[in-house]
Formats: structure tokens, sequence, C-alpha cells
């Protein structure tokens, strides 16, 4: 078994750089550690050490500790080394690392140790993905909770679900000629039911929690010189979008992400519809009125000064079918009265705080969260799922003309494909995929 080396935090100009060493030769590495002068010879179990990295070419003041076999990270031997954050230092540590039959491991490599030493399964080994890569703070809490305890809850009822059904399928294989009683045939379609409600709930997480990671879309259009861009800067708490009292200023999409009441949303200024001949802003507006199609939410903002006109109802039909907030601006020039959803004074700033209330009530609605926030992230967990849902469907539309062996022989696939999920059963192409997304050091 190959002994792997990696830095664990980026390699740049920083206060701390750390390098992990990983790998049944891991405590080779003493070889160049000192402590008070001496070289030292055993390491403790998580036991942190401040001393000297001393080689040939370079010695720097730096703080070790390692962890034995089996019980870290990796289930191997590791001991992790912090040093001042100068790149320099740490590429020449590293080579002098080399030197000891240590090599420079790949992206993922050391959480794929984790997966084959059985420190963690496949669907963990994806959380600790899924929870670097999250962009929310639900995303992260439902990783996490991934890391801990993989998705055994659910894995387990589906297989406990299978078995049931293949213990009563098996028991009559032997005697072809009888039929299921009764009794039998609710048992298991009481059990294949179980697994298609799971299995349903599960997968369906998959789309709307993509909302939560990636961020709900909220689209902000309306008539020129509404305040749109006015608004989005007021939101951004920054001056990001030209705002001027010229009809037509916006001429581009501009998308940016903020965090409304810990949802991660990508607000998106249009530019005001209208009909234009200029050439520069018919552009801009079909841009916008494409984008609409990606918008979850859209805030249409009306003018409380200026009144809804048969351009405002124009507009209207185009998101007619969306999740709409109408928002009336300027209400500190307040002229008329607007039938809409809040009323607000980007200047004043009067009326946002309903407005981001309405919005975390809209958000919430679009961004539905299982109860056990075990949500589906990942594709290959998805595609696996919906296998099996099939598979199980079919199953239960087809038990009266099914022979034994032909279900066994379904219950079997399923739950071999339940292996592959957890990485009972793997080959080596599926931990190249999943192992090549991560980063170097993980
Ligand atoms: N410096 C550093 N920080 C880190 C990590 C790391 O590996 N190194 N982690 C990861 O990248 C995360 C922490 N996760 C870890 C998970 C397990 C073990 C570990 O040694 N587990 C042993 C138990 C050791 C013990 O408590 O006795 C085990 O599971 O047997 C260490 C870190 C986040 N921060
Ligand atoms: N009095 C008042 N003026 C506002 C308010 N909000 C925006 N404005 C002004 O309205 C004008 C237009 O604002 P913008 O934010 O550029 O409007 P827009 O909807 O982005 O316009 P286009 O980009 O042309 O579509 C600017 O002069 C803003 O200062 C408000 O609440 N009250
Ligand atoms: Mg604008």
């Amino acid at each position: 078994m190959d002994t792997i080396v990696a830095p664990i935090t980026p390699l740049m100009r920083t206060s701390v750089i750390v390098i992990r060493v990983s790998g049944p030769r891991a405590f080779d590495v003493s070889k160049y550690l000192y402590v008070s002068g001496k070289k030292i010879n055993d390491f403790k179990h998580k036991y942190v050490y401040h001393g000297e990295f001393i080689a040939d070419d370079i010695k720097d003041d730096v703080i070790f500790y390692a962890f034995h076999s089996p019980n870290s990270y990796t289930g191997e031997n590791v001991v992790e080394i912090s040093f001042h954050g100068n790149p320099i230092i740490v590429q020449k540590a590293l080579k002098n690392i080399y030197k000891l039959g240590i090599r420079l491991a790949e992206p993922g490599e050391f959480t794929k140790q984790a997966f084959l030493n059985g420190k963690i399964d496949l669907i963990q080994a994806e959380a600790v993905y899924e929870l670097i890569d999250s962009k929310s703070v639900t995303g992260i809490y439902s990783s996490y909770e991934k890391l801990r305890s993989g998705m055994r809850g659910e894995v387990d009822f589906i297989k406990e679900n299978l078995l049931d059904i293949l213990s009563v399928v098996e028991a009559y294989i032997d005697f072809p000629e009888e039929d299921l009683s009764d009794f039998e045939l609710k048992y298991v379609y009481e059990r294949l039911d179980n697994i298609i409600f799971k299995l349903e709930k599960l997968i369906s997480t998959f789309e709307t929690f993509k909302y939560v990671n990636e961020g709900v879309k909220i689209a902000i259009i309306g008539k020129p010189n509404v305040g749109k861009s006015s608004l989005m800067n007021y939101l951004l708490r920054e001056n990001r979008v030209i705002v001027s009292d010229i009809p037509g200023t916006t001429r581009d999409v501009v998308e940016e992400e903020i965090n409304i009441k810990g949802y991660n949303v990508k607000l998106i200024d249009t530019a005001g519809i209208r009909n234009s001949n200029d050439k520069i802003e018919v552009i801009g507006i079909e841009f916008s009125k494409n984008k609409l199609n990606e918008a979850n939410i859209v805030l249409f903002l009306f003018d409380l000064e200026k009144g809804v006109d048969e351009d405002d109802l124009q507009i209207m039909n185009l998101v007619k079918d969306k999740n709409i907030i109408k928002v009336a601006n300027k209400l500190d020039k307040k002229m008329v009265d607007i039938d809409c959803d809040v009323e607000i004074s980007v200047k004043t700033g009067e009326g946002v705080d309903d407005l981001l209330n309405i919005l975390e009530k809209q958000i919430k609605s679009i961004v539905v969260v299982n109860e056990d926030n075990k949500q589906l992230l990942s594709e290959r967990q998805r595609d696996a799922f919906l296998e099996i849902l099939n598979h199980i469907q079919d199953i239960k539309k087809n038990f009266n003309v099914l022979t034994l062996d032909l279900l066994a022989v379904d219950l079997h696939f399923c739950l071999n494909k339940i292996s592959e999920l957890t990485g009972e059963i793997y080959t080596e192409d599926l931990l190249k995929n999943i192992f090549d997304k991560f980063c170097i050091g993980k």
C-alpha cells in the first residue's frame, strides 16, 4: 500500500499551510521532525507537538500530530504538519518527503482510502464533497447529517422491505404449483408500497433541494424607471448596478448571489421592458424576457407615483404563470393606489422588511426540505434510487403474471443496486467518477 502526502490547505502565501501524510509509512516523516532539538522517535496518538521540520535544504518551526491506524480519517497511520504559510517552504518539505518513497496524493485520495478501509461508505464519501460544495446553511446541515450517518436509515428500510418480500417469494419457488395466500399477497403489496412511498419522497428532494444549494432565482422585472436596479442595489447593500432617472438605464441582465434569511438566492436585475427603438436596449429586453423563464420567483415592480398603465399589464402577461410578488415602489412619492402585495420605498427603506418576509415565505414553499434532512444531492444516488423505484413499480404492476423466479431476479437486482449505492459493491470506474471531483488533499 502506498503512503501518500498532500497539502490539505491551499498552497499559497497565507498564515499556515498544513500537509497530511497517510499510509503504512507515514511515521517515516519523523526523520525530519524534532522537538526541543531532539529527533522525535514515536508519535503519540492524537498528541500535539511543537517543534521543527529540518531537512537538508529547509527548516521551519512547525506544529504536528499523528493518528495511529486504524483510528484516523483514512484508517491508516496519519501525520499532519502545519508550516508557516509560504509555499516555497512547503514545496521543499514535500520534495524531502518524496525522498522517503512517499508520493503526492491524487485528488480525493485520502477520502477514497477512508472508504476503502471501511471508515465511511460511498454515500458518506459523497457527503464530504457535498459539504464542501454547499452554498447554503441548509445544504451544509443536510450534507453534514449524511456525513455522520450516511443514509443508513433510508437504505436499511428499503433493504428490509425487499428482503421481506424475497423471503415470501423464495418460500414458494420450490412449490410453483401453489399460489400465495391472500394474507401473503397483502403482505407483499404493503411492502412494495412502503418502498415506493419512501423512494418517491427521497427522489423528489433532488429537484427541490437543487434550489437550496444553487439558489432560488428571483428576477426583478417591470417597466423602465420603476426602481428595479435601485432595489437590487439596496438588497445587495452596494452600488452594483447603475441607477438613473433616465428610463432604459439597464441594458443587461445582472445576476448576483445574496443570502435572504439564511437562503441562498440569485437576484436578477433586468432591463425595463418596453417597446424601444434603441438597438442595444432591444437586445437587453430580449435577454431579460428569456431570463424570466429561469426565475422561480418574480418581483414585479410598479411605480406608486405614476400608477399602472397598459405597459405594466403587457409585462404582467409575460409572467402570468410565475410565482409573482407585486411590489409597488416609490411609496415616498405615492400618488395613486395600486393593487399589490407590498408597498415599499427603496429611497427611504420603508416596507422593505415586509417584502423580505413575503420573500422568505415564498422561498420556503419552493424549497421543500425533507423532514429528516436527508436530501439527495448526488445524481448518482438519484439515478440508483430511480432505477430501484422503476423496478419496484414494474413488480407491483406485473405481480400476478411474473413467475416467482423472475420476481426473485428483480428483487435481487434491487438489492444489488443498494449495495452499489453504499459501495458494498463498486468498480474502479465508479470510484474514479466520484473522487475525481474532489480537490487535492481531501
Ligand atoms: N487538520 C484536519 N482538519 C480536519 C480534517 C482532517 O483530516 N485534518 N477533517 C477531514 O478532512 C475533518 C475532520 N474529520 C475527521 C474525521 C475523523 C478523524 C479521525 O481521526 N477519526 C478517527 C478517530 C480518532 C479518535 O478520535 O481517536 C477514527 O474515525 O477512527 C479526523 C478528522 C475536518 N477538519
Ligand atoms: N422617490 C423615489 N425614487 C426612487 C425610488 N426608487 C428608485 N427611485 C428613482 O427612480 C429612478 C429609476 O431608478 P432605477 O433603479 O434606475 O430604475 P430601473 O427600474 O432599474 O430602470 P431601468 O433600468 O431603466 O429599467 C432613479 O432616479 C431612482 O433614484 C423610491 O423608492 N423613491
Ligand atoms: Mg435598471
